[in-house]
């Protein structure tokens, strides 16, 4: 076909084209690395601005120092430094000279003195506002939070974490530390962790505002040795990039692993959502010990806070389930055919899944239709039988699975928990029996609380997801709706604004339906856990009246 254009020289055709939209340039196939894309929005994996970026580093920390002491059912000593570091120190540590600014003008928070003068006119008026509100009762914003931060100075922090957990074996340290999406939790089991990222997100924030490494420490039980790593991430390629990896002498048989990284932080912001997140740890943690510490150079800001352990007792160590039949979808179905050890679809149905036993899967599998027998090769079904199982998985009747896997709270340490750190004039607890969300069990134990040490008037809600204190996304939660909507306090002779009341909610299962990667919040939309959530807090209540 001819166009209107190949009639004019290419010069005509530039003037006379001048107006038209410049032809947007054709797209480019990329591809990116998991490590490009989590860097990209590292938001999604709860990695926001550098404030929120040092409590996520600090909770990934600790999380993966309690998941590794509980595995060996190790009593947890977890100790965890947040050590400032100056700006001077920072150019130092990175080898950059100190420069003093010359040009003043250049910098973003430059201010003529003209410009000040309006600021602080402005922020005085703020202030006496606020403070008219505040004496009216009425609710005031921080005024920290109303300044902008712009301009402001990078603020630098060494974040250390040393546990007395398992260790690791020292080749697997780099992939660890190192590859985005790589982890020992990904099996069918309650952990804390489960993505294999939070370690990365900590690494890729460091490399982002630093450019500075991590350094890991790790020994496991009875090793001669300690491995030391000290590792940065190929965002690129998605692999780890090794400074130094090497054996040293472990003379006092130590086992666990140190964690130490530099990252930009703001301490200032997320002083008080770190020191909750550890309260509440230690809450939902009590056998557990924590040293937390935050060291500055003018020491009137140092924080030092010991939680000590209160009990000896440990809830059980979750174990490993298989899959239940009403959890998997087509894709799974064909992993765990490639990856089975058993040769016959008979074999197969009974091992691979729970509560699937011999004449079950030979019913099913006469159910399945004339093309299926129970001698047949597994590996050997073709894409349509495959969707044929899948089918049946999803319409058939299976027991629920079984919520011994588990590992809850336990009433007793919540309980204990709840008075250690809260100091409530009255508190009762509730334990739930297992139930089922889409073939996951799942154990909801509540608790609830009146009056305390530090505790506000009204409502103060506690949510924990397999033993992770939950502090951001508070108003889409599952556990914030229930005790702000679903439940009538006035039924109980509480007043759900006057009263000091602490609600406890902590959800275990093998699959927590986190809304993201962040882990911030379990959402109000699953109906199974919504109404468990309901009738465990209420049942608490219950039992603290009757106290
Ligand atoms: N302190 C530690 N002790 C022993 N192993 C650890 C420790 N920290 C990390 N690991 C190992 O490194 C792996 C990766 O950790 P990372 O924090 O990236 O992911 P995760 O904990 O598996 O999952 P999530 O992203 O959900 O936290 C873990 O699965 C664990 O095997």
């Amino acid at each position: 076909m001819e166009s209107g254009r190949s009639s004019e020289s290419p010069e005509v055709a530039k003037k006379g084209k001048s107006k038209t939209p410049r032809k947007p340039k054709d797209s480019i196939l990329k591809q990116k690395s998991p490590a490009e894309f989590f860097a990209d929005n590292k938001n999604i994996a709860g990695f926001d601005n550098p404030g929120k970026c040092l409590y996520t580093t600090v909770r990934e920390l600790v999380e993966n120092a309690l998941d590794s002491a509980e595995s060996i059912s190790e009593l947890p000593v977890v100790e965890i430094t947040i050590e400032e570091i100056g700006r001077s120190k920072f150019n130092s540590m990175i080898g950059l000279a100190d420069h003093e600014r010359r040009d003043e003008a250049l910098y973003d928070d430059f201010e003529t003195a003209k410009a000040r003068e309006k600021r602080l006119a402005k922020e005085a008026r703020v202030l006496e506002i606020q403070a008219k509100n505040a004496a009216l009762g009425k609710k005031v914003k921080d005024p920290a939070a109303t300044k902008a931060a712009k301009g402001r100075e990078a603020s630098y922090y060494r974040v250390t974490c040393k546990d007395n957990g398992r260790g690791m074996p020292h080749d697997d340290i780099p992939n660890m530390f190192g590859r985005v999406l790589s982890g020992t939790k990904y099996g069918l089991k309650q952990t804390r962790g489960k993505f294999g990222l939070g370690a990365k997100m900590a690494l890729i924030w460091s490399k982002m505002s630093t450019g500075l490494p991590i350094e890991i420490t790790s020994s496991m039980n009875s090793q001669n040795y300690t491995s030391f790593c000290r590792l940065d991430i190929d965002i690129h390629k998605n692999v780890p990039h090794i400074h130094m990896h090497e054996k040293r002498e472990n003379k006092e048989r130590w086992h666990g692993a140190e964690i130490q990284i530099v990252i930009e932080g703001n301490w200032t912001t997320y002083r008080s959502k770190i020191l909750h997140y550890m309260r509440q740890m230690a809450v939902i943690t009590p056998y557990a010990q924590f040293l937390f510490q935050f060291v500055s150079d003018s020491p009137e800001k140092n924080v030092t806070i010991r939680f000590t352990r209160r009990t000896d007792i440990m809830p059980s160590v979750p174990l490993e389930t298989k899959y239940h039949p009403s959890a998997v979808d087509i894709l799974l179905i064909k992993r765990l055919i490639t990856e089975t050890s058993k040769q016959t679809l008979l074999q197969f149905l009974q091992h691979e899944f729970v509560n699937i036993g011999k004449s079950h899967a030979e019913r099913l599998i006469g159910e399945m239709g004339p093309d299926f027998s129970p001698k047949m090769s597994v590996k050997s079904l073709t894409p349509q039988q495959i969707v044929r199982i899948h089918q049946l998985f999803r319409q058939a009747k299976f027991d629920d699975p079984s919520g011994d896997i588990l590992s809850p709270a336990g009433e007793y340490n919540l309980r204990l928990g709840i008075i250690k750190e809260l100091h409530p004039d009255m508190v009762a607890t509730f334990s739930g029996s297992a139930q089922v969300f889409e073939g996951h069990p799942f154990i909801v134990e509540a608790g609830v609380s009146v009056g305390g040490k530090d505790v506000k008037q009204g409502l103060n809600v506690f949510r924990f997801a397999n033993r992770i204190p939950l502090l951001f996304e508070q108003g889409a939660d599952v556990v914030t709706r229930t005790a702000m909507k679903r439940i009538n306090w006035n039924s109980y002779k509480i007043n759900q604004t006057q009263d000091k009341i602490g609600v406890f909610v902590s959800i275990v299962s093998t699959k927590i339906p986190f809304k993201g990667t962040g882990k911030e919040y379990i959402g109000d939309d699953i109906s199974e856990i919504a109404s468990a959530v309901k009738l465990l807090s209420n049942a608490a209540i219950s039992s603290n009246q009757k106290l």
